[in-house]
């Protein structure tokens, strides 16, 4: 008899059954259609579209020990109003910062309808205790990050402990919840994909994180290689549409880490509409996590408008 759905975590057991009874990933297959969809060509006018359409995805990332108070504050200066010479550019989805910046980012930011995520539990290798990775999501969201971006446990998943990775995500989404505010900050789970070793454990790790109750699912902390690729993004997408299917809930995607071209952007957004289709084509359901993506995007949107680009000293830099 098959477990239902609700009761798939009710031991190691149970969630470990279901999660090798997850159909296995044709790996040819899924690297041959991620390779095939990334070299659809598109229209110009969609073109325009779409990088204003990307840009509204980026979540604009700086997470780096010599990230300063300047630093996070240019950069959401930026993420507000990309290009202040050209108000018709639309904003970023979100900024993403260290939890001690985010005080900052949400003072630096208010009013702008840009939000503000913060990566947690002790981000990127997750390796400390659940109550330091608690305190540490806690912290953040008492200072106003309205997403927060944590990182599983790879070490428990890649040595079969799926309860604890699962019991663990839970934690941390109880820990997003804040007085007043139904949803509390929105959850994304990064799997660090170019850690799990195989296709069929980035299927898994969707599910495990899914079913524990991730808002997004997120494909790397960007400090591991290989990141973003197309075809691990084309298993989490169709890992979200089956999930939908399953239970009637939907859930987000976020591929970060090595996006850096307006082309690997375009790329991203041809697989969600091949893939997944309309619905995920919005911010609310689909960001790109990126450190350095947006100047290109501009660049490549002010050449389609006036057929040249701009001097390299145009943009502030990322
Ligand atoms: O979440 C976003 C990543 O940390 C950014 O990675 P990146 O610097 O390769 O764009």
């Amino acid at each position: 008899m098959t477990t239902p759905l609700a009761d798939v975590a009710a031991s190691g057991a149970t969630l470990r059954a279901f999660l090798h009874g997850l159909p296995g990933v044709d790996r040819v297959g899924a690297d041959q259609r991620a390779k095939m969809l990334g070299t659809r060509s598109i229209k110009t006018t969609a073109k325009a579209e779409a990088i204003d359409l990307a840009i509204r995805m980026v979540d604009l990332t700086t997470l780096e020990g010599a990230d300063t108070p300047g630093k996070v504050r240019a950069m959401c200066a930026k993420a507000a109003h990309p290009d202040p010479s050209d108000p018709s550019v639309p904003k970023v989805a979100a900024v993403c910062v260290y939890p001690d910046l985010v005080g900052l980012a949400v003072e630096a930011l208010g009013g702008s309808g840009v939000k503000v995520a913060s990566v947690a539990t002790a981000f990127p290798s997750g390796r400390s205790s659940l109550e330091v990775k608690v305190a540490d999501t806690a912290l953040a969201v008492a200072a106003g990050a309205d997403e927060i971006d944590m990182v599983i446990d790879r070490g428990a998943f890649l040595a079969g402990d799926y309860l604890k990775v699962y019991e663990e995500i839970a934690a941390i989404k109880a820990a997003c919840a804040r007085p007043g505010d139904e949803h509390g900050a929105h959850l994304k789970v990064i799997l660090e994909t170019g850690e799990l070793a195989t296709y069929d454990n980035v299927r898994r790790a969707s599910w495990l994180a899914m079913l524990a109750g991730g808002d997004f699912i997120k494909t790397s902390t960007g400090k591991v290689q290989p990141a973003a690729t197309l075809p691990v993004t084309l298993i989490m997408l169709e890992a979200v549409r089956d999930f939908l299917a399953a239970t009637g809930r939907k859930v987000g995607v976020k591929p970060a880490g090595g996006i850096r071209t307006t082309k690997d952007a375009i790329k991203m957004l041809v697989l969600v509409n091949e893939t997944v289709g309309e619905g995920w084509l919005d911010p609310d359901w689909f960001r790109l996590g990126a450190s350095t993506l947006l100047n290109d995007l501009l660049m490549q949107r002010q050449k389609l408008a006036t057929g040249r680009y701009a001097g390299p000293d145009y943009f502030t830099l990322d």
